[in-house]
């Protein structure tokens, strides 16, 4: 094998996204079925031990793509080089903590790691924001990298996306192969707005096929965002397979291209468009082609969506002024 391997560097490593998340890394659904990878991995002190566990059963799954892997506790030691951030830790919201202390916490960990990839990673980073509050935690991160292009930093809708091509294709009787062109739009939160007015099944636009407002506005919009609660309730434990898959749906449709007359979703930072804020971090329709996106432009928003779309970014901004507030952008 002649290629560069690719250098990924994933955060958060020894928890249970990261357990989902490296072997499909490893075997090369991250960035194709031809391209070398090498793992960094970046875990706490008190949870290398685990890492190097996982580091072991990599190894023994002989994948013939992995070039090696580095296990660290130094966010300069993790981003070194790196090609691709995934990063995954992030600090939980507790029992009794106000979000003000959560954004605190995180932007104790988020703050550093944009600045080491800012100083160590290499020109082309692609940096993914897997982590909750996902879309403000890759604010903080892209603020503490100034000499990385802003549209570097991205954050992880493409669970959400994919839980309402799932969602709506069983309404409908479709496949989700059938559905294209379904967005969603805001923050990773349960304010996001999973729109299908611009969707298509089989080519028929999906909000006339399902012609039912209050299906929409009463079971599609919060089932899909409260999906990750429903998932807690379920499991006893966060979405993890499914969040390490939609990590790879995201890098890989980034690096690899959309396809034609397709579209994704991804939380990036806004440029104006649909009136979100500029330099707000929030979920898009985007196509993607030679490893950069475009924001889909000239999608007419009715007031169905328009209030929703409004309320979520409206919740960007609270975030944005809070964690503005505490000095971590
Ligand atoms: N954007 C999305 O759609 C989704 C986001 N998430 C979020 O992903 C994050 C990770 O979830 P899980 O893997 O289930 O959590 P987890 O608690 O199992 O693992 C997190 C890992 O991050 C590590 N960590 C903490 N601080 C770190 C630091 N400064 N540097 C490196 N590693 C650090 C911890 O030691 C732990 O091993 C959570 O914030 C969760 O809310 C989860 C599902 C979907
Ligand atoms: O709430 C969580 O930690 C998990 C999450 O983001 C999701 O499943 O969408």
């Amino acid at each position: 094998m002649t290629r560069t391997p690719v250098n990924v560097t994933v955060t958060g490593a020894a928890g249970q996204i990261g357990y989902a998340l490296l072997f499909r890394i490893a075997s090369g659904q991250l960035l194709g079925a031809d391209v070398p990878v090498k793992l960094r991995l970046l875990e706490i002190t008190p949870a290398l031990k685990a890492a190097e566990g996982t580091a072991m059963e990599l190894d023994d799954c002989a994948f013939p793509l992995l070039q090696g892997i580095d296990i660290t506790d130094d966010p300069n030691v993790a981003f070194d080089g790196a090609n691709v951030g995934l990063l995954v830790g992030a600090r939980p919201r507790t029992k009794g903590m106000e979000r003000g202390d959560l954004l605190e916490a995180n932007g104790g960990i988020f703050k550093p790691q944009g600045k080491a990839i800012n100083d160590h990673a290499a020109d082309d980073v692609k940096v993914l924001v897997v982590g909750n509050p996902a879309n403000t935690n890759a604010l903080i991160a892209q603020a503490a990298a100034p000499d990385v292009p802003a549209e570097r930093f991205t954050a992880m809708t493409r669970l959400d996306h994919n839980r309402a091509l799932t969602q709506l294709a069983k309404k409908t009787g479709s496949t989700v192969a059938d559905i294209k062109r379904l967005t969603i739009w805001g923050n990773h939160s349960a304010t996001q707005y999973p729109d299908i007015f611009h969707a298509t099944i089989a080519g028929k636009n999906a909000a006339e096929t399902v012609n039912d407002e209050k299906w929409l506005a009463e079971e599609f919009i919060p089932t899909v965002a409260k999906r990750g609660a429903a998932i807690i309730e379920a499991r006893g434990a966060s979405s993890a397979a499914s969040a390490a898959n939609a990590a790879i749906d995201h890098v890989y449709s980034w690096v690899n291209g959309t396809a034609d007359g397709d579209w994704v979703s991804m939380g990036i930072p806004s440029d104006g468009s649909y009136g979100v804020p500029e330099g707000l971090i929030s979920s898009f329709p985007v196509t993607t082609k030679d490893g950069t996106y475009e924001i889909v432009p000239g999608l007419e928003i009715n007031e169905f969506s328009r209030a929703r779309i409004d309320a979520s970014v409206k919740e960007l901004e609270e975030e944005r002024e809070a964690v503005r507030a505490l000095g971590l952008i």
